[in-house]
């Protein structure tokens, strides 16, 4: 699957949210997009899965369009890239197979999964899937009887029950504490490395992008400011991408990933000193 974005842009009234972003993805990947509060990241993700119409530009996945499909086959793409968000996003009083099995809400009729019947398949399917993400003895819990680690895994369960091509998550981990955010990103890059899918993460801290990503995309101001490979995130761009001072400090150093991450906590004290 070839992606090629094309000047994509968002306003918001005087805003321009993204401004022209454009980028490709030629082979299956796990990028990372960082930025400041308010650099575009949150529209851009939400943009290529088509939850915001783009103001302009292109995405031409395959040769198709995508920004312009309506209907069913908007509805198809939707279910090609599957979404996971910051605050899980599921229905609490329902049972977590349930609401993994919503993920099939874009391929199947909205009466069955009204009235909650599903086959003996796609049961044992959802099933499977827990259990591939550890998760398989919560099945028949409520979803809000689960720690958050859990409830994003559940999520991440329900957007492979979709089985996508792509797997959109924007700030998956920044409601998660340390040991949970890196269950849940430990998660995502397996679901990469093993099922070659494509994983598009927003992140608030740069350390986790650095660790998980093979690429990384830096925006500022609507704009994409960086594109390359974590190696060539130094310190001058990281400051480009965050502009200097405080708030770059604080995204940094906030959620850092516990584990073997001497590196990023090194990288981290030195622009705190710098
Ligand atoms: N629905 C909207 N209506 C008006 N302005 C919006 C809307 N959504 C986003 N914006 C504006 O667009 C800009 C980019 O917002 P966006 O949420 O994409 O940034 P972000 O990088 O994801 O930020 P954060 O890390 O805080 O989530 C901000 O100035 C924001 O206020």
């Amino acid at each position: 699957m070839r992606i090629e974005a094309q000047n994509i842009t968002r306003i918001f009234g005087s805003t321009r949210a993204v401004d022209a972003a454009s980028f490709t993805i030629d082979r299956p990947m796990m990028i990372g997009i960082i930025g400041s509060s308010g650099a575009g990241k949150s529209t851009l993700l939400r943009m290529l899965n088509r939850l915001t119409d783009a103001s302009d530009g292109q995405l031409l996945v395959d040769g198709r369009d995508v920004l312009a499909l309506r209907g069913g086959e908007k509805r198809s793409w939707q279910s090609d890239c599957a979404m996971i968000f910051q605050q899980f996003n599921l229905v609490g009083r329902l049972d977590v197979v349930s609401n993994v099995l919503h993920g099939l809400l874009n391929k199947r009729g909205t009466l069955s999964t009204l009235f909650n019947i599903w086959s003996r398949a796609d049961i044992d399917r959802a099933i499977a899937i827990l259990d591939r993400l550890g998760i398989a003895e919560q099945a028949t819990k409520r979803a809000e009887a689960l720690s958050g680690g859990q409830q994003q895994r559940v999520a991440i369960a329900r957007a492979l029950m979709q089985d996508p091509k792509i797997i959109l998550a924007d700030e998956p981990i920044a409601s998660l504490d340390p040991m949970n955010a890196q269950v849940v990103m430990d998660t995502l890059r397996a679901i990469h490395d093993e099922d070659g899918r494509t994983v598009i993460c927003n992140l608030h801290t740069l350390d986790t992008a650095r660790r998980y990503c093979d690429r990384v995309i830096g925006m500022r101001k609507g704009r994409i400011v960086f594109d390359g490979t974590p190696e060539q995130l130094t310190t001058g761009v990281a400051r480009d991408i965050y502009g200097a001072g405080v708030d770059f400090s604080e995204t940094a150093t906030s959620t850092a990933i516990g584990g073997d991450t001497g590196g990023d906590r090194e990288y981290a004290e030195q622009m705190l000193t710098d």
